[in-house]
């Protein structure tokens, strides 16, 4: 390829390492060691390393996610790494990338999504079974307030239960019997090698996924043209018009990940739909509409999108929400 190759080249000359942050999670590293591997193989003069750094999000693993807030609690000390210039980009799982970014920093490159939507995993006794057959009361595990919404509404006869950790911590408490069934993305399992756990992949009539669920977003100084134009090697257009839209959606309603917002993209060649959905925890209220447009218009489809919602009511459930959990 010719872009490729003159990017090397000039980056080359100066002979630069460049150097690759993340989190120390195993999902993180699996993910940061396959963007390495991606560049390497377009760029196999280059050097690059990686170093980990250990987030607020990683260390505080007692208190439910919804009651810490989120605004960068899995990508602050990554950014000042970028900022002091200890690493020259990050690897993110989109999902827990703020939708305003530091000054300085910019979303360097969006990669092909896994599947984005979420999966249950059911303990050992229900496994001939799917959510609609489970028995009332069942115990549900999920630390997110948009799956905890948006199930309630469905299953109000379960019982849903905060669970934290890291997958392997979540999985062993599901089978240890802490709980009947877990929800979990789909892309985390599968990225870790343990699709078969995967025992029902909701459709979004159920579950709406959350903004940029199963892609991976790459941060970087807006000022390192070098850095911006190797991660464009790996960008993702599909991947990244679709995930335009939803962080913008996202953006409008000032919501981080930690509020029942769902998203539900399609792209047929140009034309781009977005679904997205507002629930209050209760799961009694639903605000859900759609938009279609050009995929070059994804970030005015996101606004459009937003404003159509909070019309109709969707304003008004975020703010309870917030004062809840702020409160
Ligand atoms: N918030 C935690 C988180 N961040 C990314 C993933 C999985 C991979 C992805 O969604 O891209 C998960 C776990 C989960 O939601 O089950």
């Amino acid at each position: 390829m010719a872009q490729s190759q003159l990017v090397s080249l000039s980056i080359d000359s100066g002979s630069r390492t460049i150097r690759i942050g993340s989190r120390k999670s195993q999902l993180a590293l699996v993910q940061t060691y396959w963007v390495k591997e991606q560049l390497q193989q377009h760029f196999p003069n280059i050097n690059f390393e990686v170093h980990t750094m250990s987030t607020q999000g990683d260390n505080i693993l007692d208190v439910a996610l919804a009651k810490i807030g989120d605004k960068g609690l899995f990508t602050k000390e990554l950014e000042l790494g970028m900022l002091n210039g200890e690493i020259d980009f990050a690897v993110h799982s989109l999902k827990d990338l703020p939708t305003n970014l530091p000054t300085g920093l910019v979303l360097g490159a969006v990669t092909e999504r896994e599947n984005p939507a979420d999966a249950v995993v059911f303990h050992e006794k229900y496994k001939d079974r799917q959510l609609d057959t489970l028995p009332a009361g069942a115990v549900i595990g999920t630390s997110s307030l948009r799956r905890l919404a948006q199930l309630r509404n469905k299953f109000p006869e379960f019982t849903f239960k905060d669970v934290r950790g890291n997958l392997n911590t979540r999985l062993a408490k599901l089978d240890n019997g802490e709980y009947d069934a877990l929800i979990l993305a789909a892309a985390g399992l599968q990225r870790l090698g343990m699709s078969d756990r995967i025992d029902q992949v909701l459709t979004t009539e159920i579950s709406l996924y959350a903004v940029g669920q199963g892609a991976l977003g790459i941060e970087c100084r807006a000022d390192d043209a070098d850095v911006l134009s190797l991660l464009k090697a790996i960008e993702h257009i599909p991947t990244r018009d679709r995930t335009l839209a939803e962080r913008a959606f996202l953006r409008e309603l000032e919501g981080g990940c930690q509020v029942p917002i769902g998203v539900n993209t399609k792209l047929y060649e140009n034309t781009l739909t977005l679904t997205g959905l507002v629930a209050s925890i209760d799961g009694q209220r639903l605000i859900k509409d759609t938009v279609t447009g050009a995929a070059e218009s994804a970030e005015n489809l996101g606004i459009e999108l937003a404003q159509k919602l909070r019309q109709q009511g969707a304003k008004e459930i975020l703010d309870e929400i917030f004062q809840t959990v702020r409160g």
